[in-house]
């Protein structure tokens, strides 16, 4: 069937993407409304002979039977033998989810009640400012989520330290009051590098500001014991089990810091938002199921015509994280090599995904999507509300530059137009030149999605979208998206070149490059 991607993808190699909006049904043929948001892929080459070759991929590897048993609770998480239910995690009012023949929901249900006593107990209280210490997928859903949900940020101040540079948490700290601030350390194994270092740093600059730390700390982690030998009591552990994945994490308690942020009540929408999504998700049809379909056009982009990568691209300003946070999402979940069971994969594996947000894009990168030699396909998300009632003619110029730019990246500019473009300006040869520079190739790919309004619920919806998309990619590339081994090599060496920074052993075993780094370090650091 990949032969059969890689015919369609030669097959429509001339065609032009605008012409098949001579069939007047494309666009609706082309798109899905579901729970509020229209997903519209008809500015691709999508015909019906390539749907029914997708279709066909995603039954041949029988995404429903997997996605049935992700939901169950079986171990599809093969290499490391768990389950993979963060679903549970937003599973508000549904029934019981077993793992190893135990229902997990009044545990999870309890944490929830747990973290919003104590959400709402912080936000009455006298603390301003919430510094939030993790990494990965213990940091990149809480910064993206807080900066998401401005308009119903009613907390605290919500920071995050994540990198192990001692300027992020030098230039954190700088502007907040030790006797009003309080820490969360967020780590699922309790033992990232980065994570320990700024937490110890956060201790030593509470005790440097004769503070006391009782009352100062939180852990969110699935190594309660890890968070106790950092000294923090059980009753500010906030737990959760090895079958809920970092990047998969902030519907639990890594969500914390945006809980107290917006308060119990709109986390809830939040969590009710990715519930609507998993319904979706186990419900619709193939041909009308969101995540289902953001996958297979990706596979038609990325494995089908050979375009390496992605670009994300919200007309959302506060959405302005959320290429960070699915580039560990999509890259960590299905860049792997090695299909599932051991063999190398057949073929490519999920692409390299990155944005900006509309409108900043266009006056940087957008030249490259326009004009370069590489095609890039692009997806736009845009709401139709903005929450500025009183900036709402900010809000129609942005829409329109949204709109405009997936029509310019489909149709394009010929010589010809590029000629009358520039006629009367220049003449003969020159004429000619400056129009080539001018032309647009169009015939580039885009799909958009358009929501009511960036609000709690909504961005549950657009969440659990992308994390069931990156599952039914994964199981069509036979990969495990829920693993993540390729993080593990960097970590082993950097250990080991700890103490050789420290001056403390040789580089000697080490190639030439590596020891002439080290040597000019060591040089030129006092
Ligand atoms: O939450 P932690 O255990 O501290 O892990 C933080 C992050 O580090 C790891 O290296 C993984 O690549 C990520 O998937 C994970 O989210």
């Amino acid at each position: 069937m990949w032969i059969d991607l890689k015919n369609h993808a030669t097959r429509v190699a001339d065609r032009r993407i605008e012409e098949l909006f001579a069939d007047d049904s494309r666009a609706q043929t082309y798109s899905t409304t579901a729970l509020g948001m229209l997903f519209d892929y008809s500015k691709t080459q999508i015909d019906a002979d390539v749907m029914d070759t997708l279709i066909a991929l995603a039954k041949a590897s029988e995404v429903e039977a997997r996605r049935d048993a992700m939901f169950r609770g079986d171990k599809i998480n093969e290499t490391e033998g768990r389950a993979v239910l963060h679903t549970a995690l937003r599973n508000l009012d549904g029934g019981a989810i077993e793992v190893d023949g135990a229902d997990v929901m009044p545990e999870v249900l309890g944490t929830l009640d747990r973290m919003e006593a104590l959400a709402e107990e912080i936000r009455a209280g006298d603390i301003t400012d919430v510094v939030n210490i993790g990494i990965g997928g213990s940091d990149l859903g809480p910064v993206m989520g807080v900066l998401a949900l401005a308009p119903y940020h009613d907390g605290p101040r919500c920071h995050f330290v994540s990198n192990v540079d001692g300027a992020d948490i030098a230039d954190t700290l700088r502007g907040c009051d030790p006797e009003k601030t309080m820490f969360i350390v967020a780590s699922k194994t309790f033992t990232t590098i980065e994570t320990m270092t700024n937490a110890r740093t956060a201790k030593a600059w509470l005790a440097d500001k004769g503070v006391s730390e009782e009352g100062r700390f939180v852990a969110l982690s699935s190594n309660v014991d890890g968070a106790g030998a950092f000294g923090i009591p059980a009753e500010r552990v906030f737990g959760f089990e090895d079958w809920v994945g970092g990047r998969y994490s902030m519907w639990g308690p890594i969500g914390l810091s945006m809980m107290i942020a917006i308060g119990g009540a709109a986390f809830r929408a939040f969590l009710r938002g990715g519930q609507a999504m998993d319904r979706h998700f186990q419900a619709a049809e193939l041909h009308e199921n969101l995540p289902v379909l953001l996958a297979l056009v990706g596979i038609w982009h990325n494995q089908g015509m050979g375009y390496a990568s992605r670009a994300v691209l919200p007309y959302d300003n506060r959405l302005m994280r959320l290429p960070a946070y699915l580039q560990q999402l999509e890259m960590e979940s299905n860049g792997k090599g090695v299909a599932m069971d051991g063999s190398d994969l057949a073929v490519q594996s999920g692409p390299i995904v990155w944005g900006e947000p509309g409108t900043n894009g266009q006056h940087a990168f957008y030249q490259l999507i326009h004009q370069g030699t590489a095609v890039v396909p692009c997806e736009f998300l845009v709401a139709a509300q903005g929450h500025e009632q009183d900036l709402k003619h900010h809000h129609q110029l942005l829409v329109a530059n949204c709109f405009a730019q997936s029509e310019a990246l489909m149709r394009g500019r010929t010589l010809d137009e590029a000629r009358a473009k520039v006629a009367g300006k220049f003449e003969g040869d020159e004429l000619e030149r400056q129009a080539r520079h001018r032309v647009f190739p169009g015939n580039r790919p885009s799909t958009t999605l358009i929501y009511d309004q960036l609000d709690p619920e909504i961005l549950g919806k657009i969440i659990a979208l992308y994390e069931h998309r990156v599952f039914v990619e994964g199981v069509i590339l036979g990969i495990n998206s829920y693993d993540q081994w390729g993080v593990e090599l960097g970590k082993e060496l950097a250990t080991a070149l700890g103490p050789v920074v420290t001056g403390d052993a040789s580089a000697a075993d080490k190639d030439g490059s590596t020891q002439q780094l080290v040597s000019f370090f060591l040089r030129h650091n006092a």
